[in-house]
């Protein structure tokens, strides 16, 4: 079979095992049982049933993701300081928009601090020979240290309490500033399997399981962080958050995304980066 896709009567065909009475495992052994792509039909299947698909997981697989509490619909969750809402959530892949995830002051706060060391790195950039520089990227960057000040620890805190993910799972927070122009081209965040550089980046807790894209302004036009393979473009609206998670390190997640080019004004986002293990 090539390019096989998930079509209304395939959806309506699982249905009508699983009312039949089959079992998730075993419509998904008939599947593969005559030629469909294991991971299609796992998407078939979750797409289909939802919550009600009842699978484990594929070989290779991360057991357990970072995952916010949805399973009642709240449509406001307590990350333990701060009531977050819930936008909107795709399930497959698993993609979840929050509202209000920030302050307004946190959010400030934020591109304060990072501002006294972007404009630090921009020194040490012309300083240097530019090997560094990277042209699917062309926003600037600096990282955090995990609990730098109060503020980043109250951040990193509340994200661990709304993903249900340990705090010491997770990178230290990336500042990104786009100016007019920038963008951050499609891409995935885990690391590829292939690399020469990945199995010594494992080693500091294992792969990426999980991104959280948090937005620290509200640019005048374009940024938006775009999945081309779903078809999904999130606004970024200060405070609010983009987060999705991928169990294995492969295009199959369907987690391909990146930041579109910023039309006016400027952009800044900060990322957490969410590890399989404790990240050193
Ligand atoms: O700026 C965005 O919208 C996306 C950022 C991103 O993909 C990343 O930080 O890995
Ligand atoms: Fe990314």
């Amino acid at each position: 079979m090539s390019q096989q896709v998930i079509t209304p009567e395939l959806c309506e065909w699982i249905a009508e095992q699983t009312r039949a009475g089959h079992a998730s495992e075993s419509i998904l052994a008939a599947m593969l049982g005559s030629g469909w792509d294991e991971t299609i039909a796992r998407q078939a299947l979750a797409r289909t049933l939802g919550q009600a698909a009842t699978l484990t997981p594929p070989p290779g697989a991360v057991v357990g993701l970072p995952e916010p509490e949805l399973s009642r619909f709240a449509p406001i969750l307590h990350a333990g300081d701060r009531p977050v809402k819930i936008l909107m959530a795709l399930r497959q892949p698993r993609v979840v928009v929050f509202g209000d995830l920030l302050s307004e002051a946190e959010c400030d706060g934020i591109v304060a601090l990072a501002t006294k060391r972007l404009a630090r790195s921009e020194t040490v950039a012309t300083a240097a020979d530019g090997s560094e520089v990277n042209a699917a990227r062309t926003s600037d960057g600096m990282f955090f240290e995990r609990c730098e000040t109060d503020l980043i620890r109250r951040v990193e805190s509340r994200i661990a309490t709304l993903l249900r993910w340990p705090l010491d799972h997770g990178e230290g927070l990336q500042v990104l500033r786009y100016r007019p122009g920038a963008e951050y081209q499609p891409h995935y965040d885990y690391f590829e399997p292939g690399h020469v550089s990945t199995p010594n980046i494992l080693k500091r807790g294992g792969q990426r399981v999980g991104t959280l894209v948090m937005y620290l302004n509200t640019p005048v036009a374009g940024g938006s962080t775009i999945f081309p393979d779903i078809g999904l473009d999130v606004a970024p609206v200060k405070g609010n958050a983009v987060f999705f998670s991928y169990d294995r390190p492969h295009p199959s997640t369907q987690t391909l995304h990146g930041g579109s080019p910023v039309i006016e004004g400027e952009k800044w986002v900060a990322t957490k980066w969410l590890r399989q293990g404790v990240f050193t």
